[in-house]
Formats: C-alpha cells, structure tokens, sequence
C-alpha cells in the first residue's frame, strides 16, 4: 500500500495555518459555500448555521413531507448545539455521499460495465472509488470549512492515479467525482457552481497530504477500506475520523453492504445480490447499508439508514442509538477477523479462540465493517494479528476505534495499551494484535490468552 505523500507534482502545503495553495485563483468559482456559511453565521448561531444552509439549499422538488422533517430536525438540533456538532454534520452527510458513489463503483465492475480495477506499487488493488472517494470528501471539506482549516491524512495519491496502468482512470475519477458532486443538495451539502476540471480533481487528491502527529486537527481518511471486498462485490467501508492533539473525538464509518439482517453478514455479498433479485423485496430483507457514526466523550453511538436517491437526507433524526451486545459467555460470543489470511493469523486466532472457549465460527469480513458489527451488537469480539513487520495505518481504525468505544466496547492493541493515533500515519508502538470486544470481561481473556499463548505460537 503506497502511502498519500508520495507526489510531489500536486503537494501543497496542508498543516493548519498555512497557506495550501500556490495559486487560490482556481477555486473561486466553487468556494462560495465557505462565504455562504460566514454569511449565516453573521444572523444566527455558529452551530446552526451548517442545517439552516443545508435547508436552504436543498432542491426544492422534493417532497414537502421530507423538508417538514428537515426543519424538524433544524429545530431539535439547534437546541442542542455540541463541540464538533457541524463537523459531525458534514462528516456524516460527505460520508453518505461517498457510500453512494462506491454503490454505483461497485455496481459497474460487477456488471463489468466499467470501472477496471488497478493495481498499486505495492500490487494492492485501487479503484475509481477509492480517488474520486477521497478527491470528493476532500472537496467537501475544505469548501465547508476552509481550505486553510482543513488538513486531511488519506490513503490515496495522485501519483499512483497517473501512472495507473489502464487508460483513462483520471478521466472516470472526474467524471465520477462530479457526477457524486451534483447530488450534493440531496445530502444538505452545496456543489461546485461548475464542474471540476482535472486540475482540482488532482488537487483534491494530493491536498490530503497531512502526516498526523500528535498536535493540532486533522481528518483520516480511508476512502475505500477493503478494498479488495469491494472489487470482489463484497463488504467495504467508508471511513472518516477527526483527531485533535492525538486524540479521535469524532468517526464515521460507512457500510453500504452492511445487511440489515445479520445473519447475512456472513454470507458472500454476492449471494445476497442473488438471493435479493430472487425473492420478492421486504424492508427486512432488502434494506442494506448504514452510516454509524460516534462523538468522544457522549456514551451513544448511532444509525443511520443510507440515504434514498432523489430523497433530502433527514439528519439527525433518522438516526437510530447502536449499543454493544451484552454477551460477555465466550461459548455464545461471535469474533471476527479479516477475511484474508494474509491480513491476519487465521492459525494464531484459532488457538485463541480455542483457549478461550468461543465456540461459533469466526466471522470473516472484509474492511472495518467488523468494527461496525461490534458496535452494533452483531458480533463481539475482533481480532487482528498482522504478520511481522506489518505497520497498521490510522485511517484503518480511527473511525471504527471510537465507535466501538462510544457504543461500550473496548479496544486495545494484544498488550492492553489502548491504541495510540499521535505518532503519524502508523499505529506505532502496536503490541502485536488488535482487540476489540464488547466487554471488558471478553476483552480480558483475550488479553490473557494472548500473553499464555504467544511464547508458544508462531505468526
Ligand atoms: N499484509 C497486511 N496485513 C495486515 N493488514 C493489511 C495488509 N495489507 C493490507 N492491509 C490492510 O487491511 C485492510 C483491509 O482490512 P481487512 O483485511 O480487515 O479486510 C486494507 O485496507 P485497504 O483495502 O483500504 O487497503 C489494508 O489497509
């Protein structure tokens, strides 16, 4: 996996404060959400201005029923205004958006209709969703809260864009990346004025050149996490976290696989996508995917359904509390894993699970849906034991960290130490694994159970 600073053609500077473009020419045609936004702050409270200008903008052949809802929630929200409330407003709905454009990614290299897929230095697979993902949120971003206050550490780069071996994936992501930008409105959010050229496409991209750090604010992005789930029809997920001084105060984690059912979790996407054209559509076995999302410090994580095209998205209240499950009887426990051995030890989990008495199947899904399905009760526990010498990045678990925590899970790496995201791109210092549980009685003799069987097992 390459890592997001590598091009040196697009960089710009991107530390907070400090100017981010050498020619800011190029974006005044876009960059009116930011003065939209000032402008309402003039007349009302800061943390209301982001609904009122969501409201304002929406299209207005909607139905009447979904803006009554709209300004329901204006009015419930602007009640209660919470530190990070319109970051997590924008979070949540450039989240949405994202899901949506991989649902139409995904869709079209399932039909083979387009959409190649490429491969990267290190032979990991890239998509046109994982840049046109990252180029859109990265857009979003900086036009709703300044380019200069934004600092964004992603996955992707520019630099494996243009030497991706398939013709043409620059023109798809720009395409993509506008088509997703029009639907703006329809997620509360404002578009460009005119599409985007390639040039701020590929600004967008190399803009998420931040290397964390324990100081100061930044975004972690992993535009399309599993991404080998998502080129094989199977699970992924969108996740986006805030970090300030080192700590993860917000996370938003998209699955637009997740099937509402859980017991479908464990079955290839694929079968479900059969199963769904065979049998005749009910909510319960239909609807699939959902936005989770969790604030530091607020003890609640929370549901949303994935926004309905052509319908406003209604946020907050479509919002439904996820809570871990209660199950702490290791013989009644669910773990996960990643699905791919090569990711993590299914020998060495095994014997772990053994020792501690799990006695169901592991759950082997791909990308940080396991740690949505901690979060929501569907499983309870997740282990990942990377071979020797594997550097875990933070975009792969930021978002999915705070919300297993919020919802009352805890996570840890093999050792107990929690997880540490002030030290740059990596998760430095990892003793060994990672474990998530829903308990802390779980999570206890996982604990126990690696340190007896280590000296004893090999990875
Ligand atoms: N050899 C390796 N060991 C552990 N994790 C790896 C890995 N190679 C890639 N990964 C990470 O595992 C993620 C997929 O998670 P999972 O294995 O749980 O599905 C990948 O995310 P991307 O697909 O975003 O690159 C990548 O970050």
């Amino acid at each position: 996996m390459s890592l997001n600073c590598a091009s040196l053609v697009f960089r710009v500077p991107c530390i907070l404060g400090q100017p981010r473009r050498a020619n800011t020419t190029k974006l005044t045609s876009t960059s009116y959400v930011g003065s939209c936004l000032s402008t309402h702050r003039k007349k009302s409270h800061q943390n209301n201005s982001f609904h009122i200008f969501s409201q304002l903008n929406f299209n207005q052949n909607n139905s009447s029923s979904s803006v009554m809802e709209d300004k329901r929630n204006l009015v419930l929200s602007s009640m209660e205004p919470e530190k990070y409330s319109k970051e997590l407003d924008v979070a949540v709905r450039v989240v949405q958006m994202a899901c949506s454009l991989c649902q139409k990614v995904q869709d079209s290299l399932i039909s083979k209709t387009n959409s190649p897929v490429h491969s990267k230095d290190d032979n990991s697979p890239v998509t046109v969703a994982d840049w046109s993902v990252q180029a859109m949120v990265s857009w979003i971003l900086s036009e709703s809260f300044g380019c200069r206050n934004v600092s964004i550490l992603a996955e992707e780069d520019v630099q494996s864009l243009s030497t991706a071996d398939a013709t043409g994936p620059l023109d798809a992501v720009v395409k993509t990346v506008n088509d997703c930008l029009i639907e703006a409105p329809h997620f509360g959010l404002k578009g460009p004025q005119v599409p985007l050229g390639t040039s701020d496409v590929l600004e967008a991209i190399s803009r998420c050149n931040s290397t964390g750090g324990p100081t100061g604010r930044f975004w972690a992005l992993d535009p399309v996490d599993g991404t080998l789930g998502f080129v094989r029809g199977d699970q992924y997920a969108v996740a986006l976290a805030l970090i300030e001084d080192g700590e993860v105060v917000l996370g938003v984690l998209g699955c637009p696989n997740y099937p509402m059912k859980k017991e479908w979790l464990s079955y290839h996407h694929r079968y479900h996508r059969i199963i769904s054209k065979l049998t005749p559509p009910s909510s319960e076995s239909w609807d699939k995917g959902c936005v989770i999302y969790a604030r530091k410090g607020s003890g609640e994580a929370w549901m949303q359904p994935l926004h309905q095209k052509n319908k406003l998205l209604a946020w907050p209240n479509s919002k439904k509390p996820v809570r871990v499950s209660s199950i702490d009887n290791p013989a009644l426990a669910t773990f996960c894993e990643p699905f791919e051995k090569s990711n993590s030890s299914h020998s060495f989990t095994a014997g772990l699970a053994h020792s501690v008495g799990l006695r169901k199947q592991p759950l082997r899904v791909y990308s940080m849906v396991k740690y949505a399905a901690i979060a929501r009760g569907d499983a309870e526990i997740f282990m990942k034991f990377a071979r020797t010498g594997y550097k875990e990045k933070i975009w792969d678990h930021a978002a999915g960290v705070i919300i297993i925590q919020e919802a009352g899970g805890v996570v840890t790496d093999a050792g107990g130490s929690p997880l540490d995201f002030s030290k740059g791109i990596f998760l430095e210092g990892l003793d060994r694994g990672i474990i998530a549980c829903a308990g802390a009685k779980l999570h206890e003799k996982i604990i126990r159970a690696v340190d007896a069987s280590w000296n004893s097992s090999s990875l």
